[in-house]
């Protein structure tokens, strides 16, 4: 567990950046730091492995007061990851990974292959092994910089915005295997981001900050969609956290129709979805229409995705039907919106509020 206690730090030139900061961490969790720029995320970040000294208050790792332990000791328990994977420009990739375990003592051939378990690890295939950070894309750049704080396998992960400089698709894949990762190694982490749907994908708990470094709210995801604090903090949140909140509302128990998926085309007065013979969904026929079949958008695996990718799923087919898919594809049903409000209202209350 990571604890502040009445934290402030004032810079030399009188910023007060972080204003007397209480919180505690849990071990083995995520924690995401989010706010607006210059809210002090950064500056409570780089204070948990004493890149910043505090001003005033105390700051624990597992109960021992930070100012205890000199930096390097620290930072060696301490993973840390910035932006854009902050890699040394003239290692190798192998040898960036190795950094920490070499430092450490650890003889070079089995930091190396340690570190060469670590890019498998984190999804990069182990030729780059010999390559320099050049030679990498940015999201590439990301996933090692990861590796390399996991290379001394520390206890607590630091990460300031280590999603950031990718595109909208290789960030929302380095946030699943982040997320497929955690769920293996059970580390205390404390992510900053200024990206509130990040914090809310990513978080166990997030903590909203207001300029200054004051706590908005600090609370699960879940209860910070259904109940902000205050109005800084509802604004923060953004316009659409209604439909945000059914990210958190699974799909099973929702009420399926099957009487309108079939395996023939032909004239009916409602929607029906024509199947392959595989049982996947191959196109819409529409009411009255013996033409041919409309294109099918997305469907949600019934289950294991939640109610908002159901909402989705309904509002990307022409007949506002959301299709049911099981974990091969094969389409178990069809529910209207009707369906999907219906269980949102049976759901919301108990399991959000
Ligand atoms: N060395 C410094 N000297 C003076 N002021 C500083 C210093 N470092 C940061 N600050 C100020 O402290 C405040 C908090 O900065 P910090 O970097 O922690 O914010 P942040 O929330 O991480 O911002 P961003 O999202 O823009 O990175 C800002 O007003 C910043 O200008």
């Amino acid at each position: 567990m990571i604890t502040f206690e009445s934290v402030t730090k004032q810079f030399p030139d009188g910023t007060v950046a972080v204003d007397d900061l209480s919180l505690e961490i849990p071990a083995g969790k995520i924690t995401v730091l989010v706010g607006p720029s210059g809210c002090g995320k950064t500056t409570t970040l780089r204070m948990i492995n004493r890149m910043i000294d505090a001003t005033s208050g105390t700051i624990t790792v597992d109960g021992q007061d930070v100012r205890s332990v000199d930096p390097p000791t620290l930072r060696r328990r301490i993973g840390y990851v910035i932006q854009a994977g902050g890699l040394l420009p003239h290692r190798t990739i192998v040898d960036n990974i190795a950094t920490v375990p070499f430092l450490l003592g650890q003889d070079k051939k089995q930091a190396r292959a340690r570190a060469m378990e670590l890019l498998e690890r984190v999804g990069l295939p182990s030729s780059f092994a010999k390559r320099y950070p050049h030679q990498l894309s940015g999201g590439q750049q990301q996933r090692v910089g990861v590796a390399r704080a996991l290379a001394a396998d520390p206890p607590v992960m630091l990460m300031d915005e280590p999603f950031s400089a990718v595109d909208p698709v290789v960030r929302k894949q380095l946030q699943e295997e982040f997320l497929r990762l955690q769920t293996e190694l059970h580390k205390t982490i404390v992510l900053v981001t200024h990206d509130i749907d990040e914090a809310v994908k990513l978080g166990d708990l997030v903590c909203v900050l207001e300029v200054g470094g004051r706590i908005g709210q600090f609370d699960t995801p879940e209860r910070l969609l259904a109940s902000p604090s205050d109005q800084f903090v509802e604004e923060f949140l953004g316009d659409d956290r209604g439909v945000r909140r059914l990210s958190f509302v699974g799909s099973d128990g929702l009420a399926l129709d099957t009487a309108r998926v079939v395996t023939a085309a032909g004239v009916a007065d409602s929607w029906r979805l024509l199947v392959d013979e595989s049982g996947k969904p191959s196109g819409w026929l529409a009411p009255g229409s013996d033409g041919d079949p409309l294109p099918v958008g997305r469907a949600f695996v019934v289950g294991s995705e939640s109610l908002r990718s159901a909402l989705d799923s309904a509002v990307l087919n022409p007949s506002g039907d959301a299709i049911a898919v099981d974990a091969d594809g094969k389409v178990v049903g069809l529910a209207g919106q009707e369906q999907i409000m219906g269980a949102l209202r049976g759901r919301l209350p108990s399991e959000v509020a």
